[in-house]
């Protein structure tokens, strides 16, 4: 056991008189503190800025702080790539506030994933420059989903740094950029905070969103420099480049202090008596056990934010932790809260202002304040599930510990009953050793640059470099033999009638929201994007609201309601789902003897057939029927098939293909976020015993986004690793026939049946000889 930290301490006292320590702790590492390296401010800032700094309590910029600060003044674009809490907002703020209040027409734009990180910011510049007259006329101000119709055209108008996200800048700015004409010709700086965020589907719309952003700036004569910032980027320069399309400087110079960080991997224990589908042991959930940690940590007066992954999952922490205060520390209950996006405006609000005031002790959270989102004084962070990425993890491990003076803190990863965690809490280097991964986006993929290239003509008519820019000569020819684009001496114009703007929705779902209303009160409890409604306010469908439970009585998709009224049941609910692929083409192929491993674009079908109710132990009470449309998806897959003789000669015997190759499947699944920058909700799988278009054994991976994510492609080209690890993780699961630690999945359509995890491990074995045999 380590030597005694802040951290091991606060663990040791929550759990005294327990024996969890023992039983559920696999590993405890310390990152050790760090001092600072200081430069001087740069001689371009005026005096009364650095006296803003220094009021603020900022003495002397730190030495990355300067770097970035010097290259971006001097009109290079920076990746800023430093620790979380490493000041990188200042790093920004100098060279921006220097040049508005030098030159007083020009503009800056800020861009933040969240609302709530736009907000915090707004909130930091603010208070850096309240109390100095010589900054009152800069304005800073949101506009965001947030901001009411008059101080958006209070902010056109007079705001010289507009704070936004790239949802708002797609449908809000660029749509009507005309009105913001003069923005745009005295646009200098334009930030991209926390860039790692922009991956995937949201990534791509993101990158092509900031080309038109930069193209609309030039063409009203600004010239904008761009800083990205991030503490978890892999090649920063190469990220910021790709999320632009044009060359950046990266600054990786660390030069803040650290207080030490103790990391606890965490392994809930199995419940006695219990058991789950098909007869499996159940462990106790990520959720009751955060809950329980996050109880036993206020108890201790440990500030502490508790992270999961689900909305839902936020609610029933919090709920959960307040229930156990009750019983022994009822003082306390009031100063656990829950927050997460989806609320209103003015709820988020209040909460923020209660966490960072310290009224509350105990937040259960989204990932909504996973990003830069500056709180003091937080003393711990648990992290109900692994987020999916390496960098997920550490930036939530990065909102602790952010205090000056000693900014020593404990972060907890609670493993979740599913592969992956089960692996990373058993290996730790896989996790705490291994860098951030690098983003995966895909600007050209058709589906995804095709709606933007109307949007561009919409804009300013497309030219013929800019589309070869943009890898786009195809999809343009589409929409010109669509009669969507027109060519005229300009450039390509959209043909009239065409409004592509509302089409799009930047994070990749289909058709926009469903709302999801109280039908008692007609209240409007939140919001769910249309593509995932089937599946999670689908008739029956238990939502929670601020604590508060739901049952959904009626999903109407085309009027995008989903209708809900209050009720308190005793279980929770998951959708079970059915799902065809079928083969359109194939992208690149890889034959080892009797096993042919693809990368391939499908169509995937999906149609939700019921649901189950599980009770809050992990029980299965029961499995309801449901009758939704069927959905179809344009997709790219990872594929595999081996043949039968194969399989046999292994040890499988045909009879048990079907449940060996689906706990293969699961598995898999389960274990790509390790070399794809996913989630496992990003991704679907499918096998079979023998599919129609390979007339094998086959197994699908694919992408959950039309087009496809790139997460597929990573799948294919780290096929070796992916599948050694999902076949250690299988071994190693210490449950005799299947868990959901290993081979069963939480969104399967048939009820995880059947599964055969020997045979899965058969399959795996075969799957990692035959493709290192074949170098
Ligand atoms: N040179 C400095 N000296 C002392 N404190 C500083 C300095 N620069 C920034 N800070 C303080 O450090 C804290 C963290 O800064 P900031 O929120 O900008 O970090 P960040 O790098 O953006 O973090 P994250 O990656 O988590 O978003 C702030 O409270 C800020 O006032």
């Amino acid at each position: 056991m380590q030597n005694l930290t802040f951290g091991s301490e606060l663990l040791r006292q929550s759990m005294a008189g327990t024996d969890a320590m023992a039983s559920c702790l696999t590993h405890m590492s310390v990152i050790p503190s760090r001092t600072a390296t200081f430069a001087e401010w740069p001689e371009w800032v005026p005096p009364e800025l650095t006296t803003a700094f220094i009021d603020s309590g900022i003495d002397e910029p730190w030495t990355h702080q300067v770097s970035a600060a010097d290259l971006a003044y001097h009109g290079n674009h920076v990746a800023l790539c430093t620790g979380t809490a490493s000041g990188k907002s200042m790093a920004y703020q100098l060279p921006i506030l220097t040049t508005l209040s030098k030159d007083p027409n020009s503009t800056a734009l800020y861009l933040s994933p969240t609302k709530a990180l736009g907000a915090d910011q707004i909130r930091s510049v603010s208070s850096l420059l309240a109390g100095h007259r010589e900054f009152t006329h800069l304005q800073p101000c949101a506009y965001d989903g947030d901001t009411d119709v008059e101080i958006r055209q209070w902010a056109r108008a007079h705001s010289r740094w507009i704070f936004t996200n790239p949802d708002m800048l797609h449908i809000g700015i660029l749509s009507g950029h005309a009105r913001w004409r003069h923005f745009f010709r005295h646009l200098r700086y334009i930030v991209i905070d926390e860039c790692h965020h922009y991956r995937g589907v949201f990534g791509s719309n993101t990158a092509l969103v900031l080309r038109r952003l930069l193209r609309i700036a030039r063409s009203a004569g600004g010239n904008p420099v761009v800083i990205g910032t991030s503490a978890t980027m892999a090649e920063p320069a190469e990220a910021l480049t790709r999320l632009i399309g044009e060359p950046a400087t990266a600054v990786t110079e660390d030069g803040s202090p650290r207080g030490e960080r103790t990391v606890a991997l965490w392994e809930p224990d199995f419940l006695p008596a219990v058991t789950g589908e098909n007869g499996a042991p159940v462990r106790r959930s990520a959720g009751s056990e955060s809950a329980r940690l996050l109880a036993d940590f206020v108890v201790e007066g440990a500030r502490t934010l508790c992270f999961q992954r689900s909305r839902r999952g936020v609610e029933l922490t919090a709920r959960q932790a307040r229930h156990l205060l009750s019983q022994t520390a009822p003082e306390l209950v009031d100063r656990v809260a829950a927050y997460r996006a989806g609320y209103l405006a003015d709820d988020r609000r209040r909460l923020e202002q209660a966490i960072s005031g310290g009224d509350l002790i105990g937040v259960a959270t989204t990932n909504a304040l996973e990003l830069g989102v500056d709180i003091s004084g937080l003393d711990a962070v648990i992290v109900g599930g692994y987020p999916g990425t390496v960098a997920s993890f550490w930036q939530q491990a990065g909102r602790a510990g952010r205090q000056r003076t000693s900014g020593d803190s404990l972060v907890v990863l609670v493993a979740r009953d599913d592969p992956l965690d089960t692996y990373l809490v058993h290996h730790p280097e896989a996790l705490l050793g291994r860098p951030v991964e690098a983003t995966v986006t895909d600007p050209t993929n058709p589906y995804i640059v095709t709606p933007h290239l109307l949007c561009a003509a919409a804009e300013l008519p497309l030219q013929d470099s800019e589309i070869e820019a943009w890898g786009a000569v195809d999809a343009v020819a589409g929409l010109a033999a669509d009669g969507m684009l027109k060519r005229r001496k300009a450039g390509w114009y959209v043909a009239p009638g065409v409004e592509p703007h509302a089409d799009i929705d930047i994070r990749g779902g289909i058709g926009g929201q469903v709302l999801i209303v109280d039908t008692t009160t007609s209240q409007l409890l939140g919001t769910v994007d249309s593509g995932r409604a089937m599946s999670t306010v689908h008739p029956g469908a238990l939502h929670i609201h601020q604590g508060e439970s739901y049952v959904v009585d009626e999903l109407d998709l085309t009027d995008g309601l989903a209708l809900a009224h209050p009720e308190e049941p005793d279980w929770t609910t998951s959708a079970r789902e059915t799902t065809d692929v079928t083969i359109t083409d194939v992208v690149a192929r890889r034959r080892c003897g009797p096993l042919t491993v693809a990368l391939v674009t499908v169509d995937v079908t999906h149609q939700v057939v019921g649901y189950l109710r599980t009770l809050l132990s992990g029980e299965v009470l029961d499995a309801v029927e449901l009758d939704m449309p069927p959905q179809t998806l344009s997709t790219r897959a990872v594929m595999y098939t081996l043949t039968p003789e194969a399989l046999e000669e292994a040890g499988v015997a045909a009879g048990r293909f079907p449940g060996a190759l689906h706990a293969a499947e699961h598995a898999a699944i389960g274990l790509l976020p390790l070399v794809a920058s996913c989630d496992r909700w990003d991704i679907g799988g499918l096998s079979t015993n023998q599919h129609p278009d390979t007339g094998l054994p086959t197994v699908f991976v694919y992408d959950g986004y039309m087009g496809g994510a790139g997460f597929a492609d990573r799948g294919f080209a780290a096929f070796e690793t992916w599948i050694a690890a999902t076949r250690d993780a299988v071994a190693s699961c210490r449950c005799e026939s299947g868990c959901p630690s290993c081979v069963q999945s939480p969104k399967c359509g048939n009820g995880n049946d059947p599964l055969d995890k020997d045979g899965a491990i058969t399959v795996l074995t075969l799957l990692s000889r035959q493709y290192s045999s074949d170098d």
